[in-house]
This record gives structure tokens, sequence and C-alpha cells, in this order.
């Protein structure tokens, strides 16, 4: 009788496990649907207004936002002389004109592609000020100090800001005092304090209030992947505030996400600019992580030293506190200036590593998590996956912390079987948290399908081509594919077997007893032929995510612990319904692991020089970036044109950035063309990357830099 019961549950329970995958693919289908939907009744209504003449005049007109506008001149020379950018990147453009002709616009640009810059350039020109409302303080500060480097009158209200700061603030936007033109905030302060508020609604009374910006904008949804109860509050922006254009930011939004933040800020009739998640300039790369820690380690430092001999920035990823804090201090032992960064350091602490790196003065940053959202460095040129990450989505996060500069990045996963089970009994209780990360684990075990490709799916954008930028495609392995179907068969039996006696096994437990079996010990189980260690834990994967098997999670006083169990799939397999195939690599582990991902164009002879510039500018100043001073991609065009003139110099930079550090900059360019022989190297002992000249030392002292009123170095 208790059996009967049993096994009716246990069918009942496949066949929800089943019903629910299928309402998790017609939901996904449906928020397509939803998007096409809304795609073409706007082509309908856009074709309807064309059509007929007298709806002519009800239609909106046709938005051509990349046209001319009156504030076309005014906008460039901002563009070029405050901020030194020579060109746009995509939509940049048509984003400033829509918020410079007051409408609400929402944009969702990759990370790094530069969406900062479409709220600010409208900032400064049009009047009054503008609020921006951004979630992380380290996020707002670096914002804050980039835009006082540029001469722009930018400030935050923080709980850290001072009273005295508060008062000069709330007089800006009581009164309109002082030049403030940016004004930073957290969402709490829009949620928690009335008095900002007032002073808000007084400064927007007097026509003072130019724009309100909601960055990071996807914290607004709960479908998003870093929800902030706060940004729920937010609607009351556009309620108090309706004439002024609200411009929401964000990298990443499903069509799901983006139908909330319209709905949830109020901007149902904003203009939406959507860019491709596509980042070109990274490359993606999965390796075959060794069981063996020492082998991980002296693989990442061969990664980083081969790679980055001028010690590029960069980040790696590790899966726990403890796992960071060793995995820096063995990067450390091995010469690699590394430091960890997680949530069980104190904020000051985590803040002066975060510093230390920004600054150029550590190389790596190993973090959890929880170094996330405010990483604003442009010029991280790698971000290694110690271990795997919870979803596409997340990984897409951290990866894409890589090459915000837009030059060549790498991004490195390591990736073992073993690591799924770690991660699984963390997400397991998370809505979809399972689904998400068998997403990620069927990416990193393809070892054919281009990576780029997975981001276009998973993100439901048409594919683009990948141009050679991820191993799959660079240097494809030689793969035979096997049919382990015998295997998977033996594997069943076993756990079935299990299963009656009461017995469950972790992943490794199972492979340690296929093993003993395999080697002729193991009782009445039949033997599992010609599979190494590391091909049964892919196998047994595998068998998790074509659902022959499932894993399933019992809490312990200190831990959750995954086990594997058969899955609603088990009887296809034994009944030979279902094939399972595993694809092998040919060559033994690691043959990949000589690939020079991106060809990084490495800092040389001037370039080198004007960085060594900028770095001891931000030392010596405190409170700027080495960025900010000049950007690499300024580096590599001022060593290819060596200006020798303020004139010409402000053609490659604008005036801003010519006025702060002009002569300085040419003394640089003079200095290096003097010592450099024909070859283009320099003559010995001219180097002199650590060591300046008398004449740079005098100058150094009569340098001003405007920066933000704290010393950050
Ligand atoms: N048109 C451009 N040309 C060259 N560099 C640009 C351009 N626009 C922005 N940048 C630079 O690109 C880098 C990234 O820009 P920004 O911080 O605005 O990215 P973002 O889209 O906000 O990314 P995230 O989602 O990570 O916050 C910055 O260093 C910025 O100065
Ligand atoms: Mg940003």
């Amino acid at each position: 009788m208790e059996d009967d019961i049993l096994a009716e549950l246990l069918n009942v329970e496949e066949e929800l496990e089943e019903v629910q995958g299928q309402i998790r693919v017609l939901i996904s289908r449906q928020d397509k649907l939803y998007e096409k939907q809304s795609e073409l009744k706007a082509l309908l209504e856009a074709c309807q207004g064309s059509e007929s003449p007298s709806n002519a005049k009800v239609s909106a007109p046709v938005e051509n936002w990349a046209g001319s506008f009156e504030w076309d001149k005014e906008v460039d020379d901002i563009r070029f002389n405050v901020f030194g950018i020579s060109e746009y990147r995509v939509n940049q453009c048509e984003i400033i004109n829509a918020v410079m002709s007051g409408r609400d616009v929402l944009v969702i640009m990759a990370a790094g592609g530069g969406k900062s810059l479409c709220y600010q350039l409208p900032a400064i020109l049009r009047n009054g000020v503008a609020l921006v409302v951004s979630p992380l303080l380290s996020l707002i500060q670096d914002q804050v100090m980039g835009l006082s480097a540029l001469g722009i009158p930018a400030s935050m209200l923080t709980s850290n800001t001072s009273k005295e700061d508060e008062k000069m603030i709330y007089k800006a936007l009581e009164k309109g005092e002082g030049e403030l033109k940016i004004l930073y905030v957290t969402p709490e302060k829009i949620s928690k304090s009335k008095r900002f508020m007032s002073k808000l609604e007084k400064c927007h009374h007097a026509g003072r209030l130019s724009l309100i910006s909601i960055d990071e904008a996807h914290c607004c949804s709960q479908w998003g992947h870093d929800f902030r109860p706060d940004y729920k509050n937010l609607s009351i922006l556009k309620t108090q505030f309706p004439s002024v254009p609200m411009i929401a930011l964000t990298a990443t939004a499903t069509q799901r996400v983006q139908t909330d933040l319209m709905e949830m800020l109020h901007i149902s009739k904003c203009v939406k600019f959507v860019s491709t998640v596509n980042r070109p300039n990274l490359f993606y790369e999965v390796r075959e992580k060794s069981s063996a820690a020492k082998v991980v380690i002296d693989e990442v430092t061969d990664f980083i030293c081969g790679s980055y001999p001028n010690k590029e920035s960069g980040i790696v990823y590790c899966f726990t506190r403890k796992e960071c804090e060793q995995v820096a201090k063995e990067l450390r032992e091995r010469g690699i200036l590394a430091d960890h960064y997680h949530a069980d350091m104190d904020a000051n602490e985590r803040e002066r590593v975060h510093l230390r790196w920004s600054n150029n003065r550590i190389q790596v940053i190993v973090g959890t998590v929880a170094f996330g959202m405010g990483i604003n460095k442009p010029d991280v040129r790698f971000v290694i996956h110690h271990s795997l990450s919870k979803s596409m989505e997340t990984y897409y996060q951290e990866s894409g912390r890589a090459g915000r500069d837009g030059l060549p990045a790498d991004c490195l996963l390591f990736f073992r079987p073993g690591d799924v089970p770690r991660q699984s009994s963390m997400v397991f209780y998370e809505n979809s948290g399972l689904q998400n990360l068998y997403d990620i684990v069927r990416f990193c075990q393809s070892k054919r399908s281009c990576r780029r490709n997975a981001f276009f799916h998973h993100f439901g954008e048409p594919l683009q081509d990948c141009n050679g930028m991820c191993d799959n495609c660079a240097h494809p392995t030689e793969t035979k594919e096997v049919d382990a179907s015998t295997q998977a068969k033996i594997i069943v039996s076993l756990l079935k077997e299990m299963q009656e006696n009461d017995q469950r096994a972790t992943m490794l437990q199972l492979v340690d007893k296929l093993k003993v079996n395999s080697r002729g010990s193991g009782g009445a189980t039949p033997t599992i032929p010609d599979l190494k260690r590391e091909e049964l834990e892919q196998l047994i994967v595998q068998l998790v995510l074509d659902r022959v098997l499932k894993e399933e999670f019992q809490h312990t006083a200190y831990s959750t612990n995954a086990y594997v169990t058969i899955g609603p799939l088990w009887k296809q397999l034994v009944q030979g319904k279902k094939m399972v195939k595993l694809e092998i690599s040919v060559n033994s582990r690691g043959s990949r692991t000589n690939i020079k991902a991106v060809k990084c164009k490495h800092l040389a002879g001037l370039e080198l020089k004007l960085d060594d510039f900028r770095k001891e500018l931000s030392s010596c100043h405190g409170g700027i970036f080495p960025h900010a001073v000049l950007s690499t991609q300024q580096i590599s065009t001022l060593s290819t044109e060596r200006p020798d003139s303020l004139e010409q110099l402000e053609k490659l930079i604008g005036k801003t950035k010519t006025e702060k550090y002009g002569e300085r900059i040419l003394d640089c360019i003079r200095q290096y063309v003097e010592t450099e022989v024909p070859n283009g190297s320099v003559k010995e002992g001219d180097s002199i990357q650590h060591r300046p000249t008398k004449r740079a030392k005098t100058k150094k002292a009569l340098i001003n830099i405007d920066t933000s009123e704290d010393e950050q170095c």
C-alpha cells in the first residue's frame, strides 16, 4: 500500500516537473510574443499614419532622433571640448537629442556602452540642475569625481554628505545659488527625506529642475537581477514632476523588466533605445578546471603574467570568501599584486582595496559577487571566473566589467562539473534558480558552440558575427561525440538500487562508487566502461541537464548538501527512447590553455610613458583616477599623432584637458621624442618611467587639478 502511494507520488512529482518545465518555456515564448506584438502595433500605427492624410495631423511626428537639431553645435562643442570624446557610440547622439527635446527616454545599452554621457551632456546644456538617482555610494563618488575633474559642477547628497555641503546643495536647489548642474542621490533620499523632496519641489517650481535620470534602472524591477526596494518609490518623481524629462538607463533588461520599468516609473510614452548586448571587444573563453587547486592558481598566474605583463587591471571572481582570501594570497606569493574583496570585510577596508585597485596600485582584485555594480573602471583588461557564476545574466554582468573602454579584453571562466553542486545548493531556493544555473552550465559544457551566440539566444537577440572572439570560434577543440547511453543506464540503475536501500549520494560520492565498481569490486552493479573521472562528472552533469537525473537538497546544521537522484526522464533512457551524447575533447585537458586570447596591444614606448604620466598625476594629487586624466584611447591617439603645440593637442583631446594638463603632456611627448632612437625604442637609461626628470618635477608643482575635496589616495 505504502509503496503504491509512494510510486504514485513519484509519478505526480515527475509530471509536475514536466509541466513546470513547459510553463517556463511558455512564459518565455509569451514574453517574446508580447515584444513582437508591441513592435507590430508600433509598425502598424506608423503605416496608418503615413497612409492617411487625415491621420497625419493626429499621429506623432516621425521621430528622427539622428536628424538636425537647434542644439547640435553646442552639443558637439561640449562632447569634444568638455568630455574629450571625438565620436559618438551607437545611439548616444539620438538619446541626447530625445532628452534635449524634453521626452522621457528608456535606454538599454550594454555595460560600458556610454550611458552616462546620455544624461550628463544634456544636464550641462539644459537650464538648471539635473537629478541623478544611482544605487551605490561608490558609483556616485566615482561619477562626481570624474565630472569634477572635467570641471563640471556636480555634487552628491548621501548619508555621508556633511551638513555644510548639504546646506550648499539645498541653497542651490531652492534659490539657484552657486553653479550646481548635476546632483547625485541614492534612492533612499527620494523615499525617506521629506526635506529633500520639498527642496526639489521648490527647485522645480522655479523652473530649475532640468531632468531626472534613473541610473541602473533595472533595480526597480523584481524581475531584474539587483532589485532594490527603495527604487520602487521612484514612481513619485514622475507624479510630482510630470513636465521634467526622465531618462532611465540600464545595461540589461528583458522585455518583462522593460515593461515593468516603464510602468513603475510612469513613463509609458517614453522613447525606447535598445542597443545590442554584444560586446565585440570581449574574448570569451571557458577552460577545463583542474581538480587540483594549485594547478588552477598556476594557470591563472600564467594567464595574467603572460597576457598582461604591464600589470593591466583585472578581476578574479571566486565562489566563497575564504577562497577569495586564499586565491589572493597565492597570487601574491607568485608575484602578482592582488588583494581580496568580500562582504565580510568592513566597509572601510573594502573601500581601501577598491581605491587602490582603481588607482592602479594593485593589479588584481579577487572578489566574490559582492564586488559588483559599483565598478566603474573602464580599463579592466581581464575578468577571470575561478568558479562558475549562478546564471547567464550574472556572468554577462560580471564578465562585462572588462573592457568598458571599448578596447580588447579577456573573459576567462574556469569550469569543472564538480563546481555545479556547490552553486546549485546555494541557488535552488531562488525563483528559477536551478534553471538559470543549468543554462550557464550548458554554456560551459559546450566545446563547439559559439559563446557569443549563447548570449544572443539568452537575451532573445538575432545572432551576430563573433569574429573569432571566443574560444570555440577562434580555436575549435577537436571533440568527438560519444554515445554514453550505456554508462548512463548504469548510473541510473545504481541510483535506483541506492534509492531502494534508502541511500543517496553526492555527485562526487557517485563518481567514487562508479569508479570502485569499474575496478571490479562493486558487487551487483555492472562496471562502467571507458570513462575517465572528469568525463564521468561531465556525464552526470549532462544527465542532470537532460533531466534523466536531478539534484535534491538537504539542509544540515552548517550547510546544504546537493545529492544526485533519478530524474523525470530516466524511464525514457532505460527504455531506449533517449540517447545520451557526450562531447569529449580528443586532446588531453588543457590543450587550449595556450590560446593567446585577445590580441591585446601592450603599451610600449610613448604610450607607456603617458600611462606613467597619468598614474603619477593621480597618485600625487589624489582625488582623481588615472583614466580621468587621459583615457587609454587618448593615450593611443597621442602617441600616434605626437602633437607639439597646444592647438594641435586641443584638436585631439578637447579644450578642458588641454587647459588642465596640456603643457605637461607636451613636455612628456617632447622628452620622449628627444630620447627616442630610430628603431622607436628609448636610449638606455632614459626610459625613466619611475624617474621623473628635474624638469618634470618642477612642472609638477605648477599643475592644478580640480578634484573633489576628498583625498582619495
Ligand atoms: N563616444 C565615446 N567614445 C569613447 N569613449 C566613450 C564614449 N562614450 C563613453 N565613453 C567611455 O566609455 C566608458 C564607459 O562609459 P559609461 O560609464 O558611461 O558606461 P555605462 O554604459 O554607464 O556602463 P555601465 O553599465 O557599466 O555603468 C567611460 O570611460 C566613458 O568615458
Ligand atoms: Mg553606468
